[in-house]
């Protein structure tokens, strides 16, 4: 199947005058929540193909036999970086939902990458547009205000906590605090029970709802003297996430190396 247009495709493949090859996609984790809408999101876009869907047992080798040029992976913390060494070995670009990345994960993956200069990987904790902006507004926010804390909320199935947004959240408050020489947050303390006061994330302290009826929230608190100022963005269904998918599977093409985040892609 092709599309009629002119232009060459984001790969580099030459395409018959008149038609673009549509791009052959995987995905990975492709029987679970979020793959199950990624496959609706590939399906129903024009310029893509899904040549393959792989789930727990399933055999890996498939995305390679079938010719995926693009992998999407939304499957668990404790298996993806198996999924990105097999993807960068077999020169298949990556864009990866799922979470669980510190430092030194990203930097194995870009270790990885070193040796295959035409190959890209993007991951990112979020592909919500309203959740990047959200991030990006509490980064240029953090400055002003003494105290930071977030509030992320989830569906009751969720594996991992605190979110991977929230986590990213904290990084980038703690770095713009950091960066305007602001002191540890007011907090006098003594006596909690463990967790009260959630986790400590470079000083951000991050708690974790876990309620029925949730999908994906997350509430950005900041006080000084006198006022607060609440973030907050609600992903209440997960095609919240497909625009950013999609443009991400579009635009990894034209961007080897590592990419943390969207925010590049979005011109942000
Ligand atoms: N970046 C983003 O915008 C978002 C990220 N996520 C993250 O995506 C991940 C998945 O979330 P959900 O879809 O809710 O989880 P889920 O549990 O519904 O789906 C995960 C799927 O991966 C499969 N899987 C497990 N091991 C596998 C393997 N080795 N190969 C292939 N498939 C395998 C499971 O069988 C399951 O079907 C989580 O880390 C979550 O935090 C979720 C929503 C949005
Ligand atoms: O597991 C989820 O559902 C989500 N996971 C991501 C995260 O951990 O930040 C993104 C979003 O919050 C939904």
């Amino acid at each position: 199947m092709t599309t009629s247009s002119a232009t060459p495709d984001q790969h580099g493949s030459t395409a018959p005058t008149g038609e673009t090859p549509l791009v052959p996609v995987g995905v990975l984790g492709a029987r679970g929540r979020m793959g199950t809408e990624v496959v609706k999101a590939v399906n129903a876009a024009d310029d893509l193909e899904l040549v393959a869907m792989v789930d727990a047992g399933d055999w890996l080798f498939d995305v390679a036999n079938a010719g995926a040029q693009v992998v999407v992976d939304f499957t668990r913390p404790d298996v993806v970086m198996d999924n990105i060494r097999f993807c960068i070995d077999n020169n298949i670009h990556c864009v990866v939902g799922t979470t669980g990345f510190d430092e030194e994960k990203l930097a194995t993956v870009a270790e990885w990458l070193r040796p295959k200069p035409g190959v890209g990987v993007v991951i990112a904790p979020n592909f919500g547009i309203g959740a990047v902006l959200l991030m990006r507004f509490a980064q240029e926010a953090a400055r002003f205000f003494p105290s930071t804390e977030i509030v992320e909320l989830h569906h009751p199935n969720k594996v991992d906590a605190p979110s991977g947004t929230a986590v990213r959240t904290a990084r980038l408050v703690a770095a713009a605090r950091r960066a305007a020489g602001l002191p540890h947050p007011p907090d006098a303390t003594t006596d909690s029970l463990p967790g009260a006061r959630g986790a400590d994330v470079e000083g951000v302290p991050v708690h974790a709802v876990r309620l029925t009826g949730l999908v994906a929230h997350q509430e950005v608190l900041m006080g000084a003297a006198g006022e607060t100022l609440t973030l907050r963005h609600d992903s209440y269904d997960r095609a919240s996430f497909m625009p950013g998918v999609l443009l991400a599977v579009r635009e990894i093409g034209r961007r080897p190396g590592l990419t943390v985040g969207i925010e590049s892609f979005l011109g942000l």
